[in-house]
């Protein structure tokens, strides 16, 4: 019975000071390194013992990953990282605080640029993309988002879920992914055939593993945070963002 585990990172530096980050890549913040290294704690705790490590190409995702297969004696694993597993860009929003936005255009406004399906935030000028990023060189100028809704990310995501993870997941692997907030509410969207309407009640912890057993189709049987209490109120905080300064 294959096994997937969904890991957002831990509180990043940006988090902290609640900003948009989206492709900005921010490190962990101290609480952020506790946090991965916790998630790894409770994937060892529960005897789920990743094969395999998928994460984005963003620090915040590729150091939680380490971090957490460092506490449950994994580090060795293979590891496979891409940029389809990146967050959200936020275009226009990137490091601009959330309640500040809020109170300028209003909560409606804002709400619909967080957490809409279909609603991307302004787009960055094509100078600031993050093409000029050297982890992005050999993407075709196209591709390099500079701005994205979910349904962008949905899109962008599903070809290395395919490509990449289902594979894993076939050959019987236990399957990490450690990466972030809303590219993984566009793979929880997909797996649990979350309505584009309801979606936007989702939000997702950081640094507590989400834990998936699927059947040989790849349809989810269960799933559950390995903390559940925790992730109840770590994700009514993050709903709450928007609120604190
Ligand atoms: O700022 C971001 O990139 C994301 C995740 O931290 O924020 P939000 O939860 O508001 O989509």
């Amino acid at each position: 019975m294959p096994t997937l585990v969904l890991l957002r990172h831990g509180e990043s530096n940006w988090n902290r000071e609640n900003l948009f980050t989206g492709w900005v890549d921010v490190d962990l913040s101290d609480k952020g390194v506790k946090e991965a290294a916790r998630g790894g704690e409770l994937l060892l705790e529960a005897g789920v013992l990743p094969d395999v490590v998928h994460t984005s190409v963003l620090t915040r995702a590729i150091r939680t990953a380490w971090l957490a297969l460092d506490a449950a004696g994994r580090t060795w694993i293979p590891v496979r990282r891409h940029w389809r597993l990146n967050e959200r860009h936020y275009g226009g929003l990137q490091g601009l605080n959330k309640a500040e936005t809020l109170e300028k255009f209003g909560a409606e406004q804002f709400q619909l640029w967080r957490r809409s399906y279909d609603t991307p935030p302004p787009e960055i000028g094509v100078d600031q993309a993050s093409g000029i990023d050297e982890r992005y060189a050999d993407l075709a100028p196209d591709l390099i988002p500079r701005t994205e809704c979910l349904a962008d990310v949905v899109a962008r995501m599903l070809p290395y879920w395919y490509d990449a993870i289902v594979p894993d997941l076939r050959a019987g692997r236990t399957v990490l992914v450690a990466a972030h907030g809303n590219s993984l509410r566009a793979l929880v969207k997909h797996l649990d055939g979350i309505s584009d309407t309801d979606i936007a009640g989702l939000n997702i912890p950081t640094g507590i593993p989400l834990r998936y057993e699927l059947d040989d189709d790849l349809g989810v049987i269960s799933s559950g945070y390995l903390d559940p209490d925790a992730a109840a109120s770590a994700a009514a905080a993050v709903a709450a963002q928007g609120s604190k300064k």
